[in-house]
């Protein structure tokens, strides 16, 4: 069944599981440069070893639910930088293979065996959106001009998902999708390769009533609630303060597991390509809301761009209602 695994860890985590935060947030703290067309997927040409460690320093946050670096790591994108396909079907699965790399080795390790806090954790596979390889701003309006169709958007997912699904992650994770149609375009094409890893869809809003688009999730909603092959729904990417709104939206509207994982509440200037200083809601608040996330029926919750370790620490020991130092 679809999600079984996702269940049992929801369950052993009391109910709700902590996904990580900001993937590349966390690794320009640690001295990457994302300023790239591939953004942090460029670190799996150049420093392969800063995404174990990122991914390391969410486990021993806490996190349940790792998501690979794979977020703008596309085909087209690596052969724009001179690689050959077959190079950037293995970085493909090198993004996979760090993931799973760090969650086992963080489970033989003393840390994890000295705290019951710790669950063994599960691999997402992370897909971006289309938006997200066109890198023009367009993840965040959701406008994808008129020449695009579900045909072209299934098109260009369909071989990045056959390649991260080859490489055994425990879910795939579609994230920050800004439009109804790349969704419909999602749907179809887990259905037309019959991928068999459980995933989830997660959308992007900046009012948090709509999509980035401006559509209504309802109509998305519709369409995911039709498919056995999406086990989760939810936001990301998303200021927290629509997030408890949107969770009340989404549970009238679907039996599906809800997953949160909002942004820190910064803006981010696409054409400037800058988080807008706007002081907003410091690590403290980021916690106190979650907790208010997992009464409004989220069952999996942690952070995007601009969270860190640090957010999901606080927002573990929230959760799951701990007191012990990790
Ligand atoms: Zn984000």
């Amino acid at each position: 069944m679809a999600g079984a695994a996702v269940e049992e860890l929801v369950k052993k985590a009391g109910g709700c599981a902590v996904i990580d935060g900001g993937f590349a947030t966390q690794l320009e703290a640690l001295g990457a440069d994302i300023n790239d067309p591939l953004w942090s997927a460029a670190c799996l040409i150049t420093k392969p070893h800063l995404i174990k460690e990122v991914h390391m320093q969410y486990l021993e946050a806490g996190a349940d639910v790792i998501i690979s670096s794979s977020y703008q790591a596309t085909i087209p994108g690596f052969l724009a930088r001179g690689l050959l396909m077959e190079e950037a079907e293995g970085l493909l699965r090198t993004s996979v293979q760090l993931a799973l790399e760090a969650r086992d080795e963080f489970w033989k390790s003393a840390l994890r065996k000295s705290k019951p806090v710790y669950n063994r954790a599960l691999v997402a596979a992370s897909v971006g959106s289309y938006g997200a390889y066109l890198a023009d701003g367009s993840e965040y309006s959701g406008s994808y001009g008129d020449d695009i169709t579900v045909e072209k958007l299934k098109d260009f997912h369909r071989r990045r998902l056959q390649v991260l699904a080859s490489a055994r992650p425990d879910l795939v994770a579609f994230e920050a999708i800004p439009n109804k149609m790349e969704a419909q375009a999602l749907v179809e094409l887990l259905e037309e390769e019959d991928i068999q890893v459980p995933s989830w869809i997660c959308f992007s809003s900046v009012d948090g009533k709509h999509l980035c688009s401006g559509e209504s999730f309802e109509d998305c909603l519709q369409i995911i609630n039709a498919s056995e092959k999406v086990a989760i729904v939810g936001v990301n990417c998303t200021p927290p303060q629509f997030v408890e709104g949107i969770i009340r939206d989404f549970k009238k509207q679907t039996q599906k597991a809800i997953a949160v994982y909002p942004n820190s509440g910064e803006v981010w200037d696409g054409r400037a390509k800058r988080w807008l200083p706007v002081e907003c809601f410091g690590r403290k608040s980021f916690d106190v809301m979650a907790k208010r996330w997992q009464e409004a029926g989220a069952s999996l919750i942690g952070g995007c761009c601009r969270t860190t370790p640090s957010t999901i620490r606080a927002v573990s020991k929230a959760l799951k209602g701990r007191t012990g130092h990790y």
